[in-house]
């Protein structure tokens, strides 16, 4: 977290505040004095959450530094910013969104807007909700209006908002406008931001509405990963001809607070831990060593948490998996042998996704068993990370076991491997995540020799 990163423009790396005496930007709140470029409600509001925002994260300090010291070049730059999960880039692109929507309010001497300022995308709707729930915290005692445009929820009816967070498909309706549809005007916008740039830039009906929104308007765009692994096009919507790029850690790593962790397991073995008639829970614990045994993968998961909670090492943890059925079956598992878990994934409506992460944040739930829907950018306080399958690419794996080592805090990443598992594909994909590990990682000799390393 020390680590300032590094800002460049057009490819040559500019100095950011990053300490010494002159550091306007190390903290939101100076005793005393105006922040530079934030508004104080704003400010106050940083300092309302829970726990508080009072020291900016590097990429944040990276941004306002961005804006303030390079004014006249960010005003029309693009901006490609790569920091690693967990480092705090939802706030770090939220608050300029909040400090351009205001500019633009003050332009208009506090008239409503027709059209947005703003606009926030990313991939999901999981996703977006949380963004929106950060923003709707963080404008509060503003005059900013803002607006939530994802599937699965009523069509909006007016377009006099300030900062929108969308999801590309439901803002394909509005784009083009209908007798039903209400139109929403691009072509004022101030600044456009997309999240999760490599998932997004993916689907390619996102990336055809990103470049008809980026045809209709020449406001800057922000870009925000912690991966960028070349599987996808940036096309003509990264004016990279001028353009900032920040990076925050090693591209395409886990940040060094989260441990990756291997464990064999065996899909063919027959359930140890099961429930009779009078409803004990029989369970061979396999340990040796404090490690696993192994077994078939969902008994594995009920004696890591039981090994975990016995040890008091960890109390939350977050289960991936590549389907909705096995979600629902491990959750389903979990429960019969006595634990309280719940399964939470594209399937469940978005009200049934606020209750589930409410009552995870409550402690009702010590375990959440997700589906890749929640891989990338959802932010709930877990210590462990389970991965019950590989999932289909290293930078999927990166942002499932990413959901642990957040803000500083650390965290361990389990991988479940089956050695026995045919799956081509999936020992190609657990390769390549070996691979990127750091070179001084000991590999478990199972894995080594199941990868032939
Ligand atoms: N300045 C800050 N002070 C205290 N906490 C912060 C600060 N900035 C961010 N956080 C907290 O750190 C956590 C991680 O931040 P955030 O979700 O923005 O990470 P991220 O970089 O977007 O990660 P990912 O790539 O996984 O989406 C959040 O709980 C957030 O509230």
């Amino acid at each position: 977290m020390n680590d300032p990163g590094q800002l460049f423009y057009n490819d040559d790396p500019v100095p950011v505040y990053n300490g010494g005496a002159c550091q306007p930007f190390a903290f939101f709140s100076k005793a005393g004095g105006e922040h530079p470029y934030l508004d104080p409600a704003v400010i106050q509001n940083l300092l309302n959450q829970k726990p508080p925002a009072i020291n900016a994260r590097p990429v944040q300090t990276a941004l306002l530094s961005m804006l303030t010291m390079y004014k006249k070049q960010s005003a029309k730059s693009d901006l490609m910013c790569i920091s690693e999960t967990g480092s705090g880039k939802t706030y770090a692109f939220l608050l300029p969104a909040i400090q351009t929507a205001l500019k633009r309010i003050e332009k208009n001497k506090g008239k409503a807007s027709k059209s947005p300022s703003v606009l926030i995308f990313c991939h999901s709707q999981p996703l977006a909700e949380l963004i929106y729930a950060n923003l709707t915290a963080l404008v509060k005692n503003t005059a900013v209006k803002t607006c939530l445009v994802i599937g699965k929820t009523e069509f909006i009816k007016s377009t006099e908002f300030d900062i929108g967070v969308c999801c590309a498909g439901r803002f394909r309706n509005h784009f083009e406008g209908s007798k039903r549809y209400v139109q929403i005007d691009v072509t004022k916008l101030d600044l456009l931001i997309i999240d999760e740039v490599d998932e997004s830039m993916k689907c390619a009906d996102d990336f055809m509405l990103y470049f008809e929104i980026r045809q209709k308007t020449s406001c800057p765009a922000y870009f925000f990963s912690a991966t960028l692994d070349g599987s996808f096009s940036l096309g003509d919507i990264f004016r990279d001809e001028d353009c900032f790029c920040y990076q925050h850690g090693e591209l395409n790593a886990l940040p060094p607070t989260v441990i990756p962790v291997f464990w064999e397991c065996d899909r063919s073995m027959l359930p140890e831990a099961y429930l009779d008639d009078d409803g004990t829970v029989h369970a061979i614990p396999p340990t040796q060593n404090n490690t696993l045994l192994k077994c078939n993968p969902s008994d594995m998961i009920f004696f890591i948490l039981k090994l975990q909670w016995d040890n008091r090492a960890a109390t939350k943890f977050i289960i991936f998996t590549k389907k909705t059925v096995i979600a629902d079956f491990l959750a389903n598992k979990l429960a019969l042998l006595g634990i309280k878990a719940r399964s939470i994934h594209a399937k469940k409506s978005a009200e049934a996704r606020r209750r589930c992460f409410e009552d995870f944040k409550a402690g009702v739930y010590k375990v959440i068993v997700a589906t890749n829907q929640l891989t990338r950018g959802i932010d709930v306080d877990v210590d462990v990370v389970i991965n019950y399958d590989i999932p289909t690419s290293r930078t999927a794996w990166i942002h499932r076991s990413g959901r642990v080592g957040r803000n500083g805090k650390k965290g361990a990443a389990i991988t479940l491997v089956d050695t026995k598992d045919p799956d081509y594909q999936t020992k190609a994909v657990l390769r390549e995540i070996v691979g990127g590990l750091p070179p001084d990682k000991k590999l478990p000799t199972f894995l080594a020799e199941y990868l032939n390393l």
